[in-house]
């Protein structure tokens, strides 16, 4: 396109801008007049009841006489406290991820038996179908590997013999193949990135056979294979506290409102993909640690308290950072006093801290984690009680490790592909489910068609 040609339709183009903007205002007045359930949430900001699920729980306050009060976070799988499961297979010197898979999609913890006949359902379907690399990852790479692994998800449905079928043993086929081969994905469109993207060796590693999921992601991610039993054991963990949080939150329920409709898993799965992807959601992740890059680059003394409260002040206002407004990392819709996992990753990150002489950057963490609901207060009025969420942590632990930002969400994905695939079997496999459909008020008044000349 020569350059008069893109002027012309970039002024096109900002015409268009200003016509949608006379045309588009909706006056926020209206979602009280007409009690909208702005977000889906009840005036008193507990969510709006949409579902039953048996999967996972997230309790972060209690109701008392119609008042939310805040309470110390709580995250169950299947009835069971994730704090207990993590203790169990921890203090047994097991990988815990697989477990956690096995309760979340069936239901119930597994035996023995069970536990390594289902390590070996996902070992044998780890492998991507012939060629899928080349046709689907490398020739066509995406600068964003969340960007490519929700179109390979997408990609997969034409490699399957039987997409479609919505019969129970069909989908748990679909969902282990998807929790089994979506490291790969990760791996191999992270390689692409760097390659086409970074300029880059290009290294394709395959699965190795009797190594965790973890274990295996970390072999594939690094050049040289090369990894440490504690690092393994420390994503396998970071695993576990990503993989579900609930049919109501972003992603899960995007993978259930598609699932209602009847379509296929891997349409609903591609759509949970795409809303992990979201700044607000799990790609906070990768924006907490470029947040971070501009504090530790514009305040000079991390140490000192005014200068972090000054900075988050202008990230507020948008005067710095991305100019979201947003203090990535920090605020949860359900939790309050505090977010289970980010207290354990946390403990996880200052450990690390210490071992690799990081503790200058780990209290900056804390002090933007103690600094930021007063700062909240007073640049936004917002009395909501206030605590770091899984994010604030987790990237730093993964940069302590030496896995790259780029891996963050994604890594966040593999982990909750169980969750997806547990919410969207429940979804489309009980009979009381029916479509989801809320309403919309409808606010533009009714006008005459006018023909073209009279316009
Ligand atoms: C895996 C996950 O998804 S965990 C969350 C990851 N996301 C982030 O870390 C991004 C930063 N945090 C946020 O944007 C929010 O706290 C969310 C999206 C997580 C939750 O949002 P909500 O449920 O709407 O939170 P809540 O009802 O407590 O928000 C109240 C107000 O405080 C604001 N607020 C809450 N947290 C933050 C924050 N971290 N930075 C700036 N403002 C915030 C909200 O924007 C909202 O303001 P508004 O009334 O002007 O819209
Ligand atoms: O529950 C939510 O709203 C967000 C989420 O998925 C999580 O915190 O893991």
């Amino acid at each position: 396109m020569d350059h008069a040609v893109r002027d012309a339709s970039a002024d096109f183009i900002e015409s268009l801008c200003a016509e949608y903007q006379k045309h588009n205002q909706i006056d926020p007045a209206f979602y009280e007049r007409y009690r909208v359930k702005r977000g889906l949430r009840n005036a008193d900001g507990t969510g709006v009841m949409a579902g039953v699920t048996q999967i996972g729980n997230v309790m972060g306050y209690y109701v008392q006489d119609g008042e939310r009060i805040p309470a110390p976070g709580k995250l169950v799988y299947r009835g069971i406290d994730v704090e207990e499961l993590i203790n169990g297979f921890v203090s047994e010197g097991r990988f815990g991820f697989e477990e956690t898979a096995y309760l979340l999609l069936f239901g119930a913890l597994p035996t023995r038996a069970q536990l390594t006949a289902f390590e070996g359902l996902l070992s044998a379907h780890r492998a991507l179908p012939p060629m899928f690399t080349e046709d689907m990852i490398l020739k066509a790479p995406s600068p964003d590997v969340m960007n490519k692994l929700a179109r390979s998800v997408l990609a997969l449905y034409s490699y399957d013999g039987r997409p479609d079928d919505m019969s129970l043993p069909n989908q748990l086929r679909q969902a282990v193949e998807l929790i089994a081969r979506v490291p790969v994905i990760v791996a191999h469109a992270f390689a692409a990135k760097r390659h086409y993207y970074d300029n880059e060796s290009l290294y394709l590693h395959r699965p190795q056979e009797g190594l965790s999921v973890a274990q295996n992601f970390l072999y594939s991610v690094r050049h040289d294979n090369r990894y440490t039993d504690e690092e393994a054991r420390l994503l396998d963990l970071c695993l576990v506290l990503h993989a579900e949080h609930g049919g109501g939150n972003n992603s899960a329920f995007a993978c259930r409102v598609l699932s209602s409709s009847g379509t296929d898993i891997y349409s609903s799965i591609a759509a949970a993909v795409g809303s992990l992807k979201g700044p607000r959601h799990g790609g906070a992740n990768k924006k907490v640690m470029e947040m971070f890059g501009h504090i530790e680059a514009e305040v000079s003394d991390w140490t000192d308290d005014d200068a972090v409260r000054d900075y988050l002040g202008r990230l507020l206002r948008k005067e710095a950072g991305d100019r979201s407004g947003l203090i990535y990392g920090m605020g949860h819709a359900i939790y309050t006093l505090s977010d289970p996992r980010a207290v354990l990753l946390k403990r996880f990150a200052r450990s690390l801290a210490e071992t690799k002489g990081m503790l200058d950057e780990f209290e900056l963490f804390e002090r933007v984690e103690r600094l930021t609901p007063e700062v909240l207060r007073t640049v936004k009025g917002e009395e909501k009680v206030v605590c770091a969420n899984v994010d604030l942590f987790s990237g730093l632990v993964y940069k302590m490790m030496g896995i790259p930002m780029e891996l963050y969400t994604p890594l966040f994905a593999v982990a909750r592909m169980v969750g997806w695939c547990a919410h969207r079997i429940e979804e489309v496999c009980q009979p009381a489910n029916r479509i989801i459909r809320p309403a919309y008020k409808a606010v533009a008044p009714m006008r005459a068609f006018v023909p073209l000349d009279q316009r």
